[in-house]
């Protein structure tokens, strides 16, 4: 199959298992030493894809028992229980050893955290080297994405930034399951570079540049995953599910596209297919969160039994803010918004999918 690529190029797009066995992508001969900060199972888990991909990597945890059980026993057992990770990956709880010579740096803590801790390591990120989120969340209060925070509290400029996205479950990956991804940046040497060094046998990395499409579809798939769970915790079948689906995959593509996305990144890796892993895994937090409210557990009770970051629940207010400025209808968020804040019984979730209006609506 021949399309254009984001960067303007005529390609030619392999299926999955054929563009696993690629080649990696030429790295100049680079050596690479890669910093990722945030030791949670995400982290973790990609800090094990680049040292699979060839790279030395060190990783920062806040915590330093966890430093320790990852250098020395090469476990993470709080995030990714039974996987051992390789050799080449070490952690510290020091951002300074972390940082120190890194020629890229990965952040994956969760979003409404990033500011604060971009706040310690301002003076310390390796100038000119590449920042890549892995964070798929919107800041409360701002309502910016993780590469605009990035941007301002840096004080770095767009080309230096790079986000990832796709159906990317963690323990699946840590499993070595075959799994894509996309990486987006303005700059097609920074995504070249990124997308070379997180490329391995069990995950492949395309790129565009599209990195609003691809932040969006990352954050927005997360509040339909809740949604779903919803349902599901309901009670609710496949149809309602599919349903939901669907309608959600339409919602988060007039959001995106008003806020600049390209509609085509909505139906790709960081749209459609991140949906569909998030939405279908009990493996997600945002799908088990939102399974939960379907039983009945109140907002509170549903925070204190998650011990993993669910980023949906954070993100839904600032997404209906963001929303509300472009005068974009949510139906499926809003009611997911209503669920958290006990005005809407979590069983009328579903009839109202399109709108709150009797009169039939276009698909
Ligand atoms: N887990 C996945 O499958 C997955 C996949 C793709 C993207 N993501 C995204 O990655 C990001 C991180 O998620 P995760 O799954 O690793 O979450 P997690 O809950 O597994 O881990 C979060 C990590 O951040 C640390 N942390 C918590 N509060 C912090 C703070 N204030 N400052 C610094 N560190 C803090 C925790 O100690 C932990 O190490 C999220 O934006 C998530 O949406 C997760
Ligand atoms: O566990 P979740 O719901 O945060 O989803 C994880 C990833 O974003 C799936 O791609």
């Amino acid at each position: 199959m021949s399309s254009e690529s984001a960067f303007g190029q005529r390609a030619e797009h392999p299926t999955l298992t054929e563009a696993i066995r690629l080649p990696l992508p030429d790295l100049d001969g680079e050596a690479r030493r890669i910093a990722v900060l945030g030791a949670g199972s995400w982290g973790t888990t990609f800090a094990k894809v680049l040292a699979d991909a060839g790279s030395d990597v060190m990783l920062w945890a806040r915590r330093r028992e966890v430093a320790q059980e990852i250098t020395e026993s090469h476990r993470n057992s709080d995030y990714l229980p039974g996987i051992n990770l390789p050799r080449t990956l070490r952690a510290h709880d020091s951002l300074e050893k972390v940082l120190d010579g890194a020629d890229q740096v990965y952040l994956s803590v969760p979003s409404q955290s990033l500011r604060t801790n971009l706040h310690s390591i301002r003076d310390i990120v390796p100038p000119h080297v590449p920042v890549v989120s892995l964070m798929k969340g919107v800041e409360r209060g701002t309502g910016l994405r993780m590469s605009e925070v990035i941007r301002s509290e840096l004080g770095i400029e767009d080309d230096r930034i790079a986000v990832i996205s796709g159906p990317n479950l963690a323990l699946e990956i840590a499993k070595r399951e075959p799994t894509a991804a996309v990486v987006s940046s303005v700059s097609a040497e920074t995504a070249r570079q990124v997308a070379g060094a997180a490329t391995n046998e069990y995950f492949r990395s395309f790129v565009n540049s599209d990195v609003i499409g691809t932040e969006f579809g990352g954050v927005l798939k997360n509040l339909i995953a809740v949604a779903v769970g919803i349902a599901d915790g309901v009670g609710y079948g496949e149809n309602t599910k599919a349903s939901i689906i669907t309608r959600g995959l339409v919602e988060l593509t007039h959001f995106a596209v008003a806020f600049g996305a390209r509609p085509e990144t909505m139906s790709g890796l960081a749209g459609l297919g991140d949906l569909i892993a998030t939405c279908e895994s009990p493996l997600s937090r945002n799908n088990t969160a939102g399974r939960l409210l379907g039983q009945g557990y109140a907002f509170t009770e549903v925070i204190a039994q998650m011990n993993q970051t669910a980023e949906g629940l954070a993100s839904v207010g600032p997404i209906l803010e963001l929303a509300g400025q472009r005068g974009v209808s949510m139906p499926i968020v809003s009611q997911v918004a209503q669920v958290l804040d006990g005005t809407l019984d979590p069983r009328e979730l579903a009839p109202h999918l399109a709108t709150d209006s009797d009169e039939p609506q276009g698909e």
